[in-house]
């Protein structure tokens, strides 16, 4: 780089500077006409020496719902957590900014939870959004399955788990059953036409024993339980708390298939007491090949609880964890900042995460398809066309 393009650079620094000076003062002055003007010609993050100031985190505070859907649209809800560990949701709150809470809540922006900065909330109010809330008020209350069995839904219609997360569901089994294998030998991960789940190569050496202990938290509609028992587990440990649910896994006579322990309990109480994990006569703690994790009612605070407390001391060195991903899923913005989140978290206690991405289209299809797929559910909690199926693995 010549004098001069150091000069020309440091002129375009400066140019973008008094642009996103302006995009600040826009906001301050709740001009929308501006700040979608100003966003048009390029302004963004602004910065204070090297800090960055969030955007989101201002209009949400002055509570001007226009701005903040406008940062949203364009991209400019950076830094959702600020340098003081606030959220954007959390400075409406406390600004009684009820609409523009309510709007990043609807959005995803769940991220105010992950400190547990809102613990209040869950005592405040019930707009758990459809795949949030409370978890004991959701243990509480009565459950329904649909006829056609493609179908749970909760007292208030909310989705609790539905048929078309099927093939989602199968692919999350076949990677914690047959293990790297599947990654190497997946050359496309568009779901099958067929909906069924590959041949299980018979000489597949699971692992060194061929022992294959799987652990699942969350039955649901026991979609992911029928994948894994296809692979024939040695132990296949299911750990379900909501009683409706657990009437239902004794009825379909989960309790009698083989390899199959069903612990009836929350996944917080059954995991802190490590007898409830140990088959009889077993005095040492069993650690499992496969980890999956799909509650419901709960937060990403749960999550990072789980992987902090249960994956780390549960899962063999050379196991493998995943957990469905619908963090944010309302939001594509949302969902990345989660991904990078738990991405940072798991890397703290040394696993690593791969994303495989699914699209969705076969699944959602158009607009018709949609709305029978969501018919009788209070509200879509899921909104993007590409899944990503998270594998966690220790780093070695
Ligand atoms: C989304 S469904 C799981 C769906 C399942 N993966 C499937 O393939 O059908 C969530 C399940 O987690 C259960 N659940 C919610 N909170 C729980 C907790 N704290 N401990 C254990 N299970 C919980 C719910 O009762 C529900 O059956």
């Amino acid at each position: 780089m010549d004098a001069e393009d150091i000069e020309n650079s440091d002129e375009e620094k400066k140019k973008q500077q008094e642009l996103n000076l302006k995009l600040l003062q826009a906001i301050k002055n709740e001009d929308t006409i501006l700040v979608n003007q100003l966003i048009q010609e390029g302004a963004d993050i602004w910065y204070r020496g090297d800090q960055e100031i969030s955007l989101l985190h201002i209009a949400s505070e002055i509570g001007n719902l226009d701005i903040v859907k406008l940062l949203l649209k364009n991209g400019l809800a950076w830094n959702i957590i600020d340098l003081n560990e606030v959220t954007a949701g959390e400075y409406a709150k406390r600004n009684n900014h009820e609409e523009v809470y309510d709007y990043l809540l609807e959005e995803g922006c769940r991220a105010e939870l992950i400190l547990g900065l809102l613990e209040e909330r869950n005592n405040d109010d019930d707009n758990d959004g459809g795949g949030g809330g409370d978890d004991d008020d959701f243990l509480s209350r009565p459950l329904k399955y649909s006829e056609d069995g493609k179908k749970l839904l909760d007292s208030e219609n909310n989705g609790v788990m539905m048929g078309w997360e099927q093939l989602l569901m199968e692919k999350h089994a076949e990677i914690l059953c047959l293990r790297e294998n599947i990654i190497e030998n997946n050359e496309t991960n568009e779901i099958n036409e067929t909906n069924e789940i590959n041949e299980i190569n018979e000489t597949n050496e699971i692992n060194e024993t061929n022992e294959l202990n799987i652990l699942n938290i969350g039955f649901g509609l026991g979609l992911i339980d029928s994948a894994i028992q296809k692979y024939k587990p040695t132990l296949h440990t299911i750990i379900e708390a909501h009683p409706d649910v657990y009437k239902f896994m004794i009825e379909q006579g989960w309790d009698k298939k083989p390899g199959v322990k069903i612990i009836f309990g929350k996944w917080q109480e059954v995991l802190n007491n490590d007898n409830q994990l140990l088959e009889e006569g077993e005095v040492e703690q069993l650690l499992y090949d496969g980890i999956f994790f799909d509650t419901f009612g709960e937060y990403y605070k749960d999550l990072k609880e789980f992987n902090d407390e249960v994956v780390i001391n549960y899962l063999k060195p050379n196991g493998i964890y995943s957990f469905f991903n619908g963090l944010g899923a309302t939001n594509s913005f949302f969902h990345d900042v989660y991904c990078k989140i738990v991405e940072m978290h798991l890397a703290e206690l040394g696993l690593e995460i791969n994303f495989i991405e699914i699209p969705l289209d076969k699944i959602f299809g158009d607009e018709k398809e949609c709305e029978k797929i969501w018919e009788g559910v209070k509200r879509r909690y899921w909104n993007l066309n590409v899944y990503r199926l998270p594998i966690c693995k220790f780093m070695i």
